[in-house]
């Protein structure tokens, strides 16, 4: 097989079992099935991506240069993303926490705006009373 092969998520979806399993990571396609057993997180873990996007689930583990070592060896290609697939896990999950920062910048803004023109009301009004007095 060359590592060029292109794939739709609908292909690899059908590599879900312990006997054919790919698995996407970072949009490219692995041939996982040799390695199942030799898996030092064990299988579970492996079948629960199995023919899905596990980029999450890889980098969250924090995997060492070895098994990224090892994972290249199991390349077989990569993701022919079709109009409607999801989009890569990595990119989703950073959109995700970029929106939810914005709105808590967008709550933080109202509060220096609203505290901002209380202060400038409370300012304005002694200032008038100041005067007033004089
Ligand atoms: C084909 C993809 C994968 C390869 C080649 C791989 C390879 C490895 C290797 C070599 C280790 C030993 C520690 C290290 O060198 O970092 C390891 C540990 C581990 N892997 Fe993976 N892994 C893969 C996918 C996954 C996935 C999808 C998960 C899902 C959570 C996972 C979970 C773990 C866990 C929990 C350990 C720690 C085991 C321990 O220290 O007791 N791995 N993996």
């Amino acid at each position: 097989m060359s590592e060029s092969k292109e794939f739709t998520l609908a292909e690899v979806t059908a590599h879900n079992t312990k006997k054919d399993l790919y698995m996407v990571i970072h949009d490219k396609v692995y041939d996982c099935t040799s390695f199942v057993d030799e898996h030092p997180g064990g299988e579970e873990v492996l079948l629960d991506v199995a023919g899905q996007d596990g980029s999450e689930a890889f980098e969250d583990v924090g995997h060492s240069d070895e098994a990224r070592e090892i994972l290249d060896g199991l390349l077989v290609g990569t993701v022919k993303r079709m109009p409607g697939d999801p989009e890569p896990k990595a990119q989703a999950t950073a959109t995700a926490s970029s929106s939810s920062s914005s709105t808590g910048f967008g709550v933080g803004l109202y509060a220096v705006i609203l505290i901002g023109g209380a202060v400038a009301y409370g300012v304005y009004n002694y200032l008038q009373a100041q005067q007033n007095s004089q």
